[in-house]
């Protein structure tokens, strides 16, 4: 056999990522990438592509379960996808995000629901939003044992409260209360902790006070990582797009040109042709066909084999 890889031969798969892998790595200024996927074949996407960290965002909820806002996702729907996710992941250190009410009411609820993406669908840790009163369930989750990831900045579980999806930490005070927040997630044991929607100046601030890795997303160019939503990075989600994105590619559109002409092509027979056609062995068709006119010969109606309707 030809030594030569071929272009479709999976990519070796490296060892799993660790929290040492990824403290390491913004040790050595090397930047961190997460992507999110909430199914199986993202999964084996971002796996092939070679992200650090994937994340099975609750902004599932808008990019495949078509809700309005992350807002009405529940636990057992985001058990579901992130079990997907699970099965199609071996290299990327895997989180799943707490949706909004499963883990806000007391610390015991913050455990259970985040023991539950670690026993069912096999997370390696688990990301929730806001600093506040979360500061005290984050601490929770890592005294129990699971890895937190923090969130701040916007938060769109609770957006309404923040004015809507809009940036947040404009004004100096505000910036302040992120900073706050981002400091007491550190103390609270978190290993990494997203910024979302911030000013470049204020990012500058907090990369400077936390040691964790910081992962941006609307952040600029600062912290330790990036995040983008899949369906965001490669032009799969139809709504507005928020003005970090980037858009990698237009699948969509590609998706939409490719059912299109299996609507074509079926409408206008050219599929399916001869080679999507299963077959007989002529002996076999050529029996067929000498059963069948024996029947014939024999029956008064040769396909009514059951009770004549
Ligand atoms: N597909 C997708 N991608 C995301 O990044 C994402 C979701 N869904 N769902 C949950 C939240 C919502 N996100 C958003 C949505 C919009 C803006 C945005 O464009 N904000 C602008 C305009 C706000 C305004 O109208 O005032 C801004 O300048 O902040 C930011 C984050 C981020 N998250
Ligand atoms: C954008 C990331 C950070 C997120 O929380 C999500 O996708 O739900
Ligand atoms: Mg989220």
């Amino acid at each position: 056999m030809s030594a030569a890889p071929l272009a479709s031969a999976p990519p070796p798969k490296g060892r799993p990522v660790t929290l040492s892998t990824l403290a390491e790595k913004k040790a050595l200024g090397e930047p961190l990438v997460m992507v999110t996927a909430y199914d199986y074949p993202s999964a084996r996407v971002a796996e092939a592509a070679g992200v650090d960290l994937v994340l099975v965002g609750d902004s599932a909820a808008m990019t495949v379960l078509g809700y309005e806002s992350t807002v009405p996702v529940s636990l057992d729907e985001m058990l579901m996808l992130a079990a997907a996710v699970r099965r199609g992941l071996r290299t990327p250190l895997l989180v799943g995000d707490l949706p909004f009410g499963s883990y806000e009411r007391s610390n015991e609820q913050a455990v259970a629901t985040a023991q539950r993406f670690v026993k069912e669908a096999g997370c390696d840790a688990v990301k929730l939003e806001r600093g506040g009163p979360s500061v005290e369930r984050a601490r929770a989750i890592v005294d129990a044992g699971i890895p937190v990831m923090g969130h701040v900045g916007l938060t769109p579980q609770t957006a309404t409260a923040l004015g809507g999806y809009r940036s947040q930490g404009r004004t100096a005070e505000q910036a302040l209360a992120v900073l706050r927040d981002a400091i007491e997630l550190e103390r609270a044991g978190c290993f990494a902790i997203v910024l979302e929607a911030i000013p470049r100046e204020l990012t500058i601030e907090i990369v400077k006070r936390v040691s964790v890795p910081t992962i941006g997303i609307g952040a600029g160019p600062d912290t330790a990582g990036q995040v983008l939503v899949f369906h965001d990075l490669l032009g799969l989600f139809e709504g507005h797009t928020p003005r970090f994105v980037k858009r990698y590619a237009n699948l969509r559109e590609q998706m939409v040109a490719a059912v299109r002409r299996f609507c074509e092509e079926v409408r206008g027979r050219a599929y399916p042709a001869d080679e999507h056609c299963y077959e007989m062995a002529p002996d076999e068709s050529a029996r067929l066909q000498a059963l069948l006119s024996a029947q014939e010969e024999h029956v008064e109606e040769p396909f009514t084999g059951g009770p004549s309707l």
